[in-house]
C-alpha cells in the first residue's frame, strides 16, 4: 500500500545493508538483495546451534501464516553461501508497504557464513521473480506482490559509506540525489536489475570502451566486481596497487591516493564512483595495506555491488523495467 521507507544499517566494513521488516507481526532484521529473487528467513525449525543468536521466526506464533503444502526453497550464492527449506504465505509490511500474500521461505537449512553472521537473519530478494527459487510453484518477490499497490511501481537504494541510509518502496525521495536521475533500460532476460556498460575512464584520463560485458546492479554483494579491463586500467593509476594473493585480491598501501571511477550505465549516464569508496577496508589492524572495492570478475554480467552503491542513489522501476541513478545528496 502507498509506500514504505526502511533504514538501512551497515554491517561492520559495510558487508552487507540490513533493515528490518514484519513477517505475520514479528520483526526481524533482513539482507535486503537486489541480486536474488527469495524472501527466506532464519526459523524456529532450523537447529539449535543454527538459531543461535538470531532472530528466528516462528510459524505458530503467527495468526497469518499459512503452510504452502508440498513447496520448498534452496538457494545458494556467488559467495557460496546457501539456504534451504519449506514454504508458508504470510503478511509482510517494510515501512509501511504492506503485502498480504507473500511467499515466506522458512529456513530448515543455512550455511555456515550465514549461522554466524547473528546480525542478519535472512534476506529480502528484490531481483525479478523469474530467479525464485521455490518448487513446484515459482513465487513472486516482495517488490512484484507490492508494485500494484504502491503510489509508483518503484524502490530505491540510499546506501552509505560506513553510514545508515535507506531502502524505499513506492516513492523516489528527490531530497537524497543530487540533480535528476538518469535512467537506463534493464535487460530482463536473466532477471537481474541488468544493463550495458560500454566505456569507463579513470580520474581524469580519457573514455576507453570496453568489452561489452553488462552488469548488474546487486545490493548484496559488498564489492564492486568488474571487468578486467576496467580493473586493471584503474589501478595501473594507483602505485602500490597489486594482486594480493594473501588478501584474496587486489590491494594497495592504505596512504595511496585512488582516483574515482566514471563507469557507463545503459549508454548515456558516467556513474561516478568515488576513489574514497574503493579504498574498501584495510587488510589487518596495522592498517597499511588496504584491500580494494574494486576487484576483478570474469563473469558476465559485472556485478557492481555496494562500493557503487555507496556513490551513487539508485532507484529500481519495475514498472517499465529501467534502473535510475544520481550522485548522493
Ligand atoms: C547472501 C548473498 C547474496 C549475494 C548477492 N546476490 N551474495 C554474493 N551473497
Amino acid at each position: 500500500s502507498g509506500s514504505g521507507t526502511v533504514t538501512a544499517t551497515p554491517e561492520s566494513q559495510d558487508v552487507e545493508y540490513l533493515a528490518p521488516i514484519s513477517i505475520g507481526g514479528q520483526s526481524i532484521v533482513m539482507d535486503f538483495d537486489s541480486g536474488s529473487s527469495d524472501l527466506w528467513v532464519f526459523s524456529t525449525q532450523l537447529s539449535a546451534t543454527a538459531q543461535k543468536g538470531h532472530t528466528n521466526f516462528d510459524t505458530t506464533k503467527s495468526t497469518t501464516f499459512k503452510t504452502m503444502t508440498g513447496a520448498a526453497f534452496s538457494i545458494s550464492y556467488g559467495d557460496g553461501s546457501g539456504a534451504a527449506g519449506t514454504v508458508g504465505t504470510d503478511t509482510v509490511n517494510i515501512g509501511g508497504a504492506t503485502v498480504t500474500n507473500q511467499a515466506i521461505e522458512v529456513a530448515t537449512a543455512v550455511s555456515s557464513s550465514f549461522v554466524s553472521d547473528t546480525n542478519s537473519n535472512g534476506l529480502v530478494g528484490l531481483a525479478f521473480s523469474k530467479l525464485n527459487t521455490v518448487s513446484p510453484t515459482q513465487q513472486k518477490t516482495f517488490f512484484d506482490n507490492a508494485m500494484s499497490t504502491l503510489s509508483q511501481p518503484v524502490f530505491t537504494a540510499d546506501l552509505r559509506k560506513g553510514a545508515v541510509g535507506s531502502y524505499e518502496f513506492g516513492n523516489i525521495d528527490s531530497t537524497k540525489f543530487n540533480g535528476s536521475l538518469s535512467w537506463a533500460a534493464v535487460n530482463t532476460t536473466t532477471g537481474f536489475w541488468q544493463f550495458s556498460n560500454s566505456k569507463f575512464s579513470v580520474g581524469t584520463g580519457a573514455t576507453t570502451a570496453t568489452d561489452g560485458t553488462q552488469a548488474i546492479a546487486d545490493t548484496g554483494t559488498t564489492l564492486m566486481l568488474a571487468s578486467s579491463a576496467i580493473v586493471s586500467a584503474y589501478y595501473s593509476q594507483v602505485s602500490g596497487a597489486a594482486n594480493d594473493a594473501s588478501a584474496g585480491g587486489i590491494t594497495f598501501p592504505c596512504t595511496a591516493t585512488l582516483p574515482d571511477l566514471n563507469v557507463d550505465v545503459g549508454g548515456n549516464y558516467m556513474a561516478l564512483v568515488r576513489g574514497d569508496d574503493i579504498n574498501y577496508a584495510p587488510v589487518d589492524s596495522t592498517g597499511t595495506t588496504c584491500f580494494g572495492g574494486l576487484q576483478a570478475t570474469t563473469n558476465d554480467p559485472q556485478i557492481w555491488g555496494d562500493i557503487m552503491f555507496k556513490s551513487q542513489f539508485v532507484a529500481f522501476n519495475g514498472g517499465n523495467n529501467s534502473i535510475g541513478m544520481a550522485p548522493h545528496q
